[in-house]
């Protein structure tokens, strides 16, 4: 059997995914590029298996269509894709980080031969662009699917059957009860962010020692403030409602930090530290390109690179078995973490009671 899939913007998310669907038996992914230059770009970058600039040509007896543009630009290649020859049975699928706007829209526009099922994979970077693309960046995330009651299981199992070569976990959601979780998870923490970048920014151009000085905690918290211009105002557009409720509870959170620094209310901040740990704590964890789950263990780094094939050293003459090693917090001069990483449970707490008897500090 030959599986025809179009994808309608190759970048990071339209990359990956051609990087997860190409090369699969009887598999071809067509790219659509709008410029000329990304036409070459994407084949010289060999994530799709040919590329063209002609939108029809793109769709042409393709089983699957995913649509990889910015939101803003979904409903004007919907609307194309309505017009176009399709194949019987086609799914047209998209990636959009909102659902509601796309969803109303494939309301409106009843295709007639083909089938639209919403979709937004939970992963993603602050990078942008087919340089960005990776074969494994949806492994062990959540892909949601937005189909609506029009669509028949047939054609909702054929995309989840293909969707399968993600390694991501398939979860179907309602699309405007995903634009208000989604807003609150993901949209709404790329506004604080950018708010914050820009608070320091502002800061330090009166003294850039606030540049020089910012660590960790602002690394942390800011990275997703260097995402994609284009593809974020796209997104905070389109979900515009739902982020100035969002932005209102923001504010009220905000508030409440003012009343208890005001009032010198030390309880109350230990409360919310203590509170949103205890909320963190029990986030899923997601790791990429890892199939069945490790057993981690933890422990402090002073001077990392002399650590690392010391510790390395000792599980290895112990026959300690090591999956991973990750530095956590690098930071020069400054203690970070380690995270090994073990298949075998075992393995983990061999390795705990060789570091400990060594001296290091060791915890899961
Ligand atoms: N960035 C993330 O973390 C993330 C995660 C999940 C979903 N998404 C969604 O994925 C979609 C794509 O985002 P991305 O992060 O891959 O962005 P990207 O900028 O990496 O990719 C967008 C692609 O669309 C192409 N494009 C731009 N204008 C076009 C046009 N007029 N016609 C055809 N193609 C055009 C670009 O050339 C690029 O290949 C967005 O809808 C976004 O909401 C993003
Ligand atoms: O990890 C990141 O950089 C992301 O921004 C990924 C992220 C998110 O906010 O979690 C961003 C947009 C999406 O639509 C899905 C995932």
């Amino acid at each position: 059997m030959t599986i025809k899939i179009a994808m309608i913007g190759v970048g990071l998310i339209g990359g990956s995914l051609s990087l997860c669907f190409k090369g699969k038996p009887g598999v071809t992914v067509m790219g659509y590029a709008h410029l000329e230059e990304l036409k070459d770009k994407y084949i010289a970058s060999g994530v799709v298996d040919a590329a063209t600039l002609s939108l029809e040509e793109a769709v042409q007896d393709a089983d699957f269509i995913f649509l990889c543009v910015p939101v803003g630009l979904l409903e004007s290649y919907f609307e194309q894709l309505s017009r176009l020859p399709l194949k019987k049975g086609c799914i047209i699928t998209d990636v959009g980080s909102t659902k509601a706007s796309i969803a109303a829209c494939a309301e409106q526009i009843r295709l007639k031969e083909a089938y639209f099922i919403g979709g937004h994979p939970m992963a993603g970077s602050e990078r942008a662009g087919v340089d960005a693309a990776s074969a494994v960046l949806f492994e062990n995330a959540y892909y949601v699917l937005t189909p609506s009651v029009h669509v028949p299981e047939e054609a909702y199992g054929r995309l989840s059957e293909l969707l399968a070569y993600t390694r991501a976990q398939i979860v179907r959601v309602e699309p405007l009860l995903h634009d208000d979780i989604v807003g609150a998870i993901s949209h709404l923490p790329h506004v604080i962010a950018v708010a914050l970048v820009n608070q320091v920014r502002e800061y330090n151009e009166s003294n850039p020692l606030y540049k020089m000085l910012a660590a960790g905690g602002f690394r942390d918290i800011t990275r997703i403030a260097s995402s994609d211009a284009i593809v974020w105002r796209d997104i905070l557009l389109s979900n515009r409602d739902v982020l100035l409720e969002l932005l209102k509870d923001w504010n009220s959170q905000m508030s409440s930090f003012t009343t208890m620094l005001e009032q010198k209310n030390g309880e109350g901040i230990e409360d919310a530290f203590r509170q949103a740990r205890e909320f963190r704590s029990v986030l899923p964890e997601r790791r990429k390109g890892m199939i069945s789950p490790l057993f981690d263990l933890y422990t402090d780094v002073q001077d990392a690179p002399g650590m690392i094939g010391k510790i390395a050293t000792e599980l290895g003459t112990n026959d300690i078995n090591l999956s991973n090693l990750e530095i956590i917090e690098n930071r020069v001069d400054v203690p970070g973490i380690m995270r090994l990483s073990f298949r075998q449970e075992e393995d983990m707490e061999r390795a705990k009671t060789l570091l400990a008897s060594l001296g290091y500090q060791v915890w899961i």
